[in-house]
C-alpha cells in the first residue's frame, strides 16, 4: 500500500488554524486561476472554528468561489448543531461574505426526504472540489462515516456513483447527510484537521491494521492520493 499522508505537527490551535487556512487558500486560488471558479467543503464539529476566521480573512477570489459541507447533521439552522450555522457565523464574513454557500440541510422532515433538493442545489458548484477538509471524531469517524452507519459501505465505496447520501449511526446525535468517499478524494487537496491530545491515539490506532468498518477515517488515510494531516495537541 502506498502511504501518502503527510503530518504536520503544530504547537497549539493557533498555529494550526494559520497553516491550515494557507493550505486551503492556496488550493483554491489555483483552482481559480485554472478554471475561473472554485469549491471548498468542510467538516463541521467543534475543531474547526479558529480556522474557520483565519481563512474568512484570506485575500481571495470570493466572489468565485463555491463552499459547501462534507457532512451536516439534519437539523434546523437554529440549532447550535447545524454545520451551516458554524460556517455563516465563522467564516461567511468580511471578505469571504461574498463567497456563495449551499448548505446540505433543507427544510425537509428528514435526509431521506429532503436529498433530492440538495442534490440539485450542489450542482451550482464547480466540481471535482479544488479542496476538502476533514475532521476526525473519537471513535475514528470522518464526514458521517460513522461505525455501524446504515449506508457506510454505500458511502465508503470507490466505485460508488452517488455523491450524497444519507446516515444513521447510534453514535451520530441526529440523522445526518454526507458527500461520499469517492467525491472526497476526488478533491484536488485533501486536509484532515485534528486537535487535542485524547485524538493522536485514535490517529495511531487508525493508521495501524483493521477494518475500515471500525474505524471509518481508514478509509481516507488508506487511499492512495496525498492526504495533509495538519495536528495540533
Ligand atoms: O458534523 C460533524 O460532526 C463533522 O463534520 C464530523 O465529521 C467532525 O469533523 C468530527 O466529528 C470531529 O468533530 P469535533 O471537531 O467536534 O471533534
Amino acid at each position: 500500500m502506498v502511504v501518502s499522508h503527510t503530518l504536520h505537527e503544530f504547537a497549539d490551535g493557533a498555529a494550526v488554524a494559520k497553516a491550515l487556512a494557507d493550505y486551503v487558500a492556496a488550493a483554491l486560488a489555483a483552482r481559480v486561476e485554472r478554471d475561473g471558479l472554485a469549491s471548498l467543503a468542510l467538516s463541521g464539529g467543534r475543531t474547526p472554528t479558529r480556522f474557520f476566521e483565519e481563512l474568512s480573512t484570506r485575500d481571495l477570489p470570493w466572489d468565485k468561489i463555491g463552499v459547501t459541507l462534507v457532512d451536516e447533521r439534519w437539523v434546523r439552522e437554529t440549532s447550535d448543531r447545524s454545520n451551516a450555522r458554524l460556517v455563516r457565523q465563522h467564516l461567511l464574513k468580511g471578505k469571504a461574505a461574498a463567497a456563495r454557500f449551499i448548505p446540505l440541510a433543507n427544510d425537509a422532515p428528514s435526509p431521506e426526504a429532503g436529498l433530492f433538493a440538495v442534490n440539485e442545489s450542489l450542482e451550482e458548484l464547480s466540481w471535482p472540489l479544488a479542496c476538502a477538509v476533514l475532521g476526525m471524531g473519537d471513535d475514528g469517524h470522518t464526514a458521517s462515516f460513522f461505525p455501524g452507519g446504515d449506508h457506510l459501505e454505500e458511502a465508503l465505496d470507490p466505485e460508488g456513483t452517488l455523491g450524497l447520501i444519507p446516515m444513521h449511526a447510534e453514535g451520530a446525535g441526529e440523522p445526518r447527510i454526507t458527500l461520499t468517499l469517492p467525491v472526497l478524494l476526488a478533491a484536488d487537496a485533501l486536509a484532515l484537521h485534528i486537535e487535542g491530545a485524547a485524538k493522536r491515539p485514535v490517529l495511531e490506532k487508525a493508521l495501524g491494521e483493521g477494518p475500515a468498518t471500525d474505524m471509518p477515517i481508514r478509509a481516507v488515510l488508506r487511499a492512495e492520493r496525498p492526504l495533509d494531516i495538519f495536528w495540533a495537541p
